[in-house]
């Protein structure tokens, strides 16, 4: 069976998070009432047309069975892989095999995703013959250091954008994409870097600041504070 209209999120969940540098993955941090992956499962439900939800994690993981995951939608647990890349890999190819024509690949670890961007990247994507993924435009001032203490230079930044998740393509696409390209491929850091190597243009979509990575110490607090003022709905 082929399910047109809707779409299935996947979730590389499977990070050891080793920036972060806390005791149990961030994935699994307490952001008041929920960890982080209660609430990034709960924000991909904001858009009806996420009807199932596939979670790479750890095949090791001692955490995912631990925790309440009430849901709308389905819910199902994959292995992960050894990178971020094979992690989706195995959640697009469990995906496709349900029968889903769209995947929106979500990290775990950003959990402020709001309404608005979600159903935004969603209907970028399904009208763009490639794709479409939620970025913003650099805000800061870029310096590339070649010893990491002094400045080379400045980067020119006036066409520069931060790439963020969901990412949303046709999963039949990023699979033979994945496998094509191989998911140990070190420039495979997100979705649209397959697309690109294999020579197209997916969409970028406005996103929000508050749309965060949790990656480093602190990133928690921030994304805590978001959560707990409703500033991310
Ligand atoms: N083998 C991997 C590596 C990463 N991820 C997931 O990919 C997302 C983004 O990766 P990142 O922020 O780099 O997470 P970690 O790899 O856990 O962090 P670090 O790089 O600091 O170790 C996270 O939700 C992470 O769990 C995954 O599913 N499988
Ligand atoms: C997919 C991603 O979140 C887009 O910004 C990012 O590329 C993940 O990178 P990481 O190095 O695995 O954190």
């Amino acid at each position: 069976m082929t399910i047109t209209n809707a779409v299935a999120a996947v979730v590389p969940a499977a990070g050891v998070g080793s920036r972060m540098q806390s005791e149990v993955p961030k994935q699994y941090l307490k952001l008041g009432d929920y960890t982080v992956l209660q609430w990034t499962l709960q924000a991909l439900q904001q858009d009806p047309r996420i009807q199932h939800i596939f979670v790479a994690t750890q095949a090791t993981d001692p955490y995912f069975a631990e925790l309440s995951l009430p849901s709308k939608v389905k819910l199902t647990r994959v292995d992960g892989g050894a990178s971020r890349a094979a992690s989706v890999a195995a959640g697009v190819q469990a995906a496709q095999a349900a029968g889903f024509t769209w995947v929106a690949v979500h990290d775990a670890a950003r959990p402020c995703l709001s309404a608005s961007e979600l159903t935004a990247v969603i209907d970028a994507a399904v009208t763009d013959e490639v794709g479409a993924i939620l970025a913003l435009p650099v805000a800061d001032t870029l310096k590339r250091s070649t010893d990491g203490r002094h400045i080379a230079q400045s980067v020119d930044r006036t066409q520069l954008w931060q790439a963020l998740t969901p990412q949303v393509f046709r999963s039949a696409d990023l699979l033979a994409g994945l496998q094509q390209l191989g998911t140990d491929h070190p420039a495979l850091t997100d979705e649209a870097s397959v697309f690109e190597l294999l020579g197209k243009q997916p969409q970028l979509v406005l996103g929000r600041r508050q749309n965060l990575k949790i990656t480093q110490p602190g990133d928690e607090h921030i994304a805590a504070l978001l959560l707990q003022d409703n500033l991310t709905r």
